[in-house]
This record gives C-alpha cells, structure tokens and sequence, in this order.
C-alpha cells in the first residue's frame, strides 16, 4: 500500500503563549483511507471540511494529534535523516495559487531545477537538459526556462509547478485545488496532462478539490469529506451518482450536468429516487 491514514484526529493550535497552548475543535475527526500505487483518489468537499489540513497531515507539514500517516509503511512523523529525505522525495505537492507557491525572482530554470538540485548530482549542462525535457513534458517550450514567474499565465505557472513536482519521478503528488483557479481550457488541459503523466509514470494522486467534476474526470476511487469526517466513500467512483448522503447529493446538485455522461447519469439518478 503506497499512503495509509489511519484513524486520523487533529485540532490546530491556538492561543500558544510561553505558558501554555490550547487546541481549537478537532478539524479531522478519526479519518482513515487507502491509497494503491497508481491510483488517484479524490478528496471532495466544501469549504472548510477539512481536505487541506488532511493534505498537510500527509505531507508531514501538521503532526496530527492522534493517528498515523504510513507513506510506503514508513511513519512520516517517525522517520528521520536520509530515511526521511527519501520519502520526501517520492511524495510531491501541486497547490492552487502558484503565483504564491514561487520565487517571482527565480526563473523556470531556477523553480523547476531546484528539487534536482536537493537531490540529483547533475551536471549543470545535464540538469539544464532536463528542465527543457520537463517544460517540454507539460506542454511548454524548452526556452521558456529563462522566463521569470510574472512572464507566465496562470494556466502555464502551473503547468511549472507540475514540471518541478514531477522532476525527481515521485510515487505520489498531493494536489491541492490545482485547476480550481483555472478557466475551463486550461482546466481541460491540466487535467488531461495529469491523467497522461499518471499513466506514463505510474503516478499516483491524492486529488483535493470541491469540484466533483474535475474529481470524477481524473480519478478513480473518491472520498467525501464534512466537518472533519469522510462521511462516504467510493471504490469505484460511478457509485458517488448512487450515494444517499446529504453531503454528497449537495456536491451533486452543484455539478452543472452539461456533459452527456454525467447528464444521463443525473437523469438516472432523479428517476431513481
Ligand atoms: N492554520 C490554521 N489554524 C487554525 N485553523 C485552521 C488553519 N487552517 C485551517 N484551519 C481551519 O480548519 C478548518 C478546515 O480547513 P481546511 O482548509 O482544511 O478545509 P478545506 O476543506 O480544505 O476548505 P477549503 O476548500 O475552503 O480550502 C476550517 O475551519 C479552517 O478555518
């Protein structure tokens, strides 16, 4: 098994003083999933159930309370030293807003060689080889690499932030809302471009979004999350259409049921209940 959250229970920090600390009400409330190499899981929800901090859990940025993250049986919160380093380096994160997410005084080059940097001892003339393989992976040009952050669109920035999260080859990248930003062309674009590099790297997902449509495109098992809690899941993510949990027939109805598949599939659904 590639990531295992097990029983996951965690409330942020507040009020810390010298003294003492205090935690606010738990965020994640007894979370557990699975995920098999790759595979792609989706992570649905509205705002504020939970689905970032669970990410951050995963990515090792929150100690959870209770619980335990096992990425590639290792506990992340356990291991140290070049153990730790070499999980890091399988376990990659695309975020939303990549304007932030950068350097704006760094170029492509710079943003995407850094990881090769940390962990691969490349020539420079190797490692400039390829930044342009990767710019060129994810649908830009090789001599965008000398461009700074501010000389890209939103839709090519992340398609940078993709290059750099996919430069050292990981088992599993995190992303959180990464086309929720996007227009629907570059939406479109993105999310074909990851399903290709799932297929040609064997990569796998953990897909954070409230977008259920962008979720069912690219994934294949889902997950639904409320107040802290996943509340429903599925193995196999046409069986969401059959859910009877508020939770997800909200997530549902938000779904604009334009294309043909998921129009028949609502149709089926109304007749159904
Ligand atoms: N650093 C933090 N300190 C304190 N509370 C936080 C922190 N980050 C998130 N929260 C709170 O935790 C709860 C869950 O937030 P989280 O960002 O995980 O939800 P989400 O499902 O990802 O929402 P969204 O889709 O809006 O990003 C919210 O009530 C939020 O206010």
């Amino acid at each position: 098994m590639l990531l295992q959250v097990k029983e996951v229970t965690h409330a942020y920090r507040e009020n810390r003083t010298f003294w003492s600390s205090s935690r606010q009400a738990p965020v994640l409330s007894n979370v557990s999933l699975t995920l098999e190499e790759g595979q792609c899981l989706g992570l649905l929800g509205t705002s504020g159930a939970g689905k970032s901090t669970l990410g951050k859990v995963i990515l090792g940025m929150e100690k959870p309370q209770t619980g335990q993250v096992l990425f590639q049986e290792h506990d992340f919160y356990k291991v140290h030293g070049s153990a730790k380093r070499a999980l890091r380096r399988d376990l990659q994160a695309v975020f939303q807003d990549s304007y932030s997410a950068v350097n704006p005084r760094l170029t492509a080059e710079q943003i995407i060689g850094e990881p090769l940097e940390n962990y691969e001892r490349l020539s420079q003339r190797e490692q400039k080889a390829k930044v342009g393989e990767l710019l060129e992976t994810v649908g830009l040009k090789a001599e965008d690499m000398t461009k700074y952050p501010n000389q890209f669109s939103g839709g090519q920035l992340q398609r940078i932030a993709i290059a750099r999260a996919i430069a050292l080859r990981p088992k599993l990248i995190v992303l959180d809302e990464s086309v929720s930003s996007l227009d629907m062309v570059n939406q479109t674009y993105i999310l074909d471009l990851l399903n290709k590099l799932k297929k040609d790297f064997g990569l796998s997902y953990l897909f954070i979004t409230h977008d259920i449509k962008a979720a069912y495109t690219l994934c294949d098992k889902l997950a639904v999350m409320e107040r802290g809690e996943i509340v429903d899941s599925f193995q196999d993510k046409d069986h969401i259409f059959n859910s009877t949990h508020s939770a997800v027939k909200k997530l549902l109805s938000a779904m604009l049921p334009e294309h043909p598949r998921y129009r028949t599939r609502m149709r089926r659904d109304e007749s159904q209940s």
